[in-house]
């Protein structure tokens, strides 16, 4: 079970988590909240990727400061920009990278990347270079090669920003069959439909934790009122801003 315990983090700082808590129990969680509300930054530290500058994050009890190495191969992590995950020439290659040191032999690891780019709809694809796939096929592609090795809890910080539809569809499609634990970050709503939970942010706390469609609602709500807020502030910063100078 992941849990965060009091954690607090600030960048140069600013304070962009304020005294989080939770215990991420559920099946699939999402994660939504405005822009910069901390989002990332919590879902980063969920694989040790982040470390907080106060509270902590375990993994079955384990401290993600303390055990980072295991921990990151038990939580896989899904980038918002695929490309910033594919590293290896050919999409074949991209996939096997993730099982180096697994100790798997050759023909293992040919099986298993063979079987997870044929899940995945890139078994035509072994051999392409990863750079030229479209950015649907990149997202599925840093998908898989998260997922061939075998992560027990995957998170994904928006894999369906750059996405058409039929894409974002493929992609929810596919994280909603996964046996494992997701925890989803996404501005797309829809994708919550059947989630276990989801949690609110809002300025680096969680302001909601529930039921999607309580969840989404609260999140709404939220936004609409901060929308019609800034509405009503002036532009130009200042109410006389505007007056003719003498
Ligand atoms: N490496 C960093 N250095 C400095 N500030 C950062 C860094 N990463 C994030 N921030 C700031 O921390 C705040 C929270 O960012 P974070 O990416 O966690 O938010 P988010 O909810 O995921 O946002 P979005 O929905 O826009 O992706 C933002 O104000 C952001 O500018």
């Amino acid at each position: 079970m992941l849990q965060l315990e009091n954690v607090r983090h600030a960048y140069e700082g600013r304070t962009v988590l304020s005294d989080v808590t939770a215990e991420l129990v559920e099946h699939r969680i999402g994660i939504i909240g405005a822009n910069g509300s901390g989002k990332s930054t919590l879902a980063r530290m969920l694989n040790g990727l982040i470390v907080p500058d106060h509270g902590r994050v375990l993994l079955d009890g384990r401290d993600t400061r303390k055990h980072a190495r295991e921990i990151r191969r038990r939580v896989g992590f899904v980038f918002p920009d695929p490309g910033t995950q594919i590293i290896m020439p050919t999409v074949g290659e991209d996939v096997a990278i993730g099982l180096r040191g697994s100790g798997l032999d050759r023909a293992e690891i040919d099986g298993r990347v063979q079987r997870i780019l044929r899940r995945h709809g890139l078994a035509d694809h072994h051999d392409h270079p990863a750079h030229l796939l479209s950015g649907g096929q990149k997202q599925m592609l840093a998908l898989a090669s998260v997922l061939v090795t075998s992560p027990e809890v995957l998170v994904c910080d928006e894999p369906t920003t750059l996405l058409d539809l039929r894409n974002v569809k493929v992609i929810e499609r596919t994280l909603r069959a996964l046996p494992q634990q997701v925890i989803l970050l996404t501005h797309h709503l829809d994708a919550l439909a059947g989630f276990d939970r989801v949690l609110v942010m809002d300025e680096g706390r969680i302001v909601f934790d529930g039921a999607p469609t309580a969840a989404v609602a609260h999140y709404t709500d939220r936004m609409e009122r901060a929308a019609a807020g800034a509405a009503e502030e002036p532009l130009g910063g200042h109410p006389d801003g505007d007056e003719p100078v003498p």
